[in-house]
Parts: structure tokens; sequence; C-alpha cells
């Protein structure tokens, strides 16, 4: 993709950098496949072309909440956009309707209180900040118009949050199904024994 670039002096663009995975800099000259860069990091250096990409200077302070909406689609526009929105705490962002949630490693209250679940009751999908509330929300809902089971799928590697957001998906669901009894048991204490 970076070939049908038009890179011009100026252009603002990523390219990998070995300590920082990707750096982004400023075109200061072009010399046919190869351009001569200015790094943030105060270096100069002088790339191919074809390795190199894009930026988007206008991603605005929060980041963009569903990265189906970056002006360019590549690693370092994706993964940038997650940097910027980490930095603020912001650890959830769309992909579509897939939702990325970062590890903060650290607690943040407001992401689980019960009123951010009373917000999340009945939103449409999108209306409000990504959210696994939302995803839990939307996948309450479908199954129960449709009167079909439904699934979420929770994946990452080890140590990625995996059991947290699926606690935070259970308590949710269990806030959703409220304290109707079956068998003896409120729906919100059988669906917490899952976990
Ligand atoms: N949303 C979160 N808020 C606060 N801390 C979190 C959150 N998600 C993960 N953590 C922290 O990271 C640790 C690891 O997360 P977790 O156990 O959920 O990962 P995992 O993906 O299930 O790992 P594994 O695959 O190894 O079981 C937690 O013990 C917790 O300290």
């Amino acid at each position: 993709m970076a070939a049908t670039l038009k890179i011009v002096v100026g252009s603002h663009i990523w390219l990998e950098d070995k300590d920082l995975v990707w750096i982004d800099g400023e075109v200061f000259r072009t010399e046919g496949q190869n351009v001569h860069v200015h790094t943030t990091n105060g270096k100069t250096v002088t790339v191919s072309i074809s390795d190199i990409h894009p930026k988007d200077t206008e991603v605005p302070s929060d980041g963009i909440d569903d990265m189906t909406r970056l002006s360019y689609l590549h690693e370092p526009g994706v993964l940038n956009n997650l940097a910027v929105r980490y930095a603020k705490n912001i650890i959830y962002t769309y992909t579509g309707n897939i939702l990325i949630a970062i590890n903060p490693f650290q607690s943040l209250p407001h992401l689980s209180e019960p009123r951010t679940m009373e917000k999340y009751k009945g939103a449409n999908f999108g209306e409000l900040d990504p959210h696994v509330f939302a995803i839990a929300d939307v996948s309450y809902r479908q199954m129960m118009n449709e009167g079909k089971s439904n699934s979420i799928l929770v994946s990452g590697e080890s140590g990625a949050g995996k059991t947290e957001t699926t606690k935070m998906l259970m308590r949710y669901l269990a806030f959703l199904g409220g304290r109707s009894k079956t068998g003896g048991r409120t729906v919100e204490q059988q669906v917490l024994e899952v976990s």
C-alpha cells in the first residue's frame, strides 16, 4: 500500500524503529525510492518509500473510538490509536462490533460501578463509549429478541485480562437478569456461580 502513496516533502509518516517498533517523522527530502526523514525523537534517517506508512495528523486527543474510522488502517495507525487512548486510561476501543480491551494493570472503578451498568442498559450500540457492558448488552438483547442462545468470545494472550473481562461480562449479565428465581436461586447467583 505504501507504494501507491504520494509522499512529498512535509509528509508525516510512520517508519519502523528497532526500539520503539514504530516512530513518526516528517519527510524533508525525497530521492527516487528513498525518503529522508526527521523523526520525532530527533533522528535523521533514510528509508525506502515501501517501508513507510502515512500518518494521520488529525487524530483527536482521545484517539478514535472505532478503528474502522481511522483514516489509515495500518499497524502503526492502529497501535498508535490504542496507545493514545491507553495513556488516558481509556482501555476499550471498537473495531466495528469487536471490542479491544487493554489490561490497565490498575483498578479503574468508574468502568465497573453500578452507575456505569445502568448507563449501558438498553443503550444503542455505539451510542456510548466502547465498553464490555455494551457488548454484553447487545448480546443479551439479541438473545432475548431472537429467542436463541448467544455467545461472546473473549480471546487474548496469557495475562491480557480475559478472566477479569469475563467477570465483568458475568456481573453485567447478572445485573440484567435481575433477581427472578429459578430452582430456588436468583439468576444473579446462578450467573456469578459460572465464573
Ligand atoms: N480490567 C482490568 N482492570 C484491572 N486489572 C486488570 C483488568 N484486567 C486484567 N487486570 C489485571 O491483570 C491480571 C491478569 O488478568 P487476567 O487474569 O484476567 O488475564 P487472563 O487473560 O485471564 O490470563 P490467563 O490467560 O493467563 O489466565 C489480573 O490479575 C489483574 O491484576
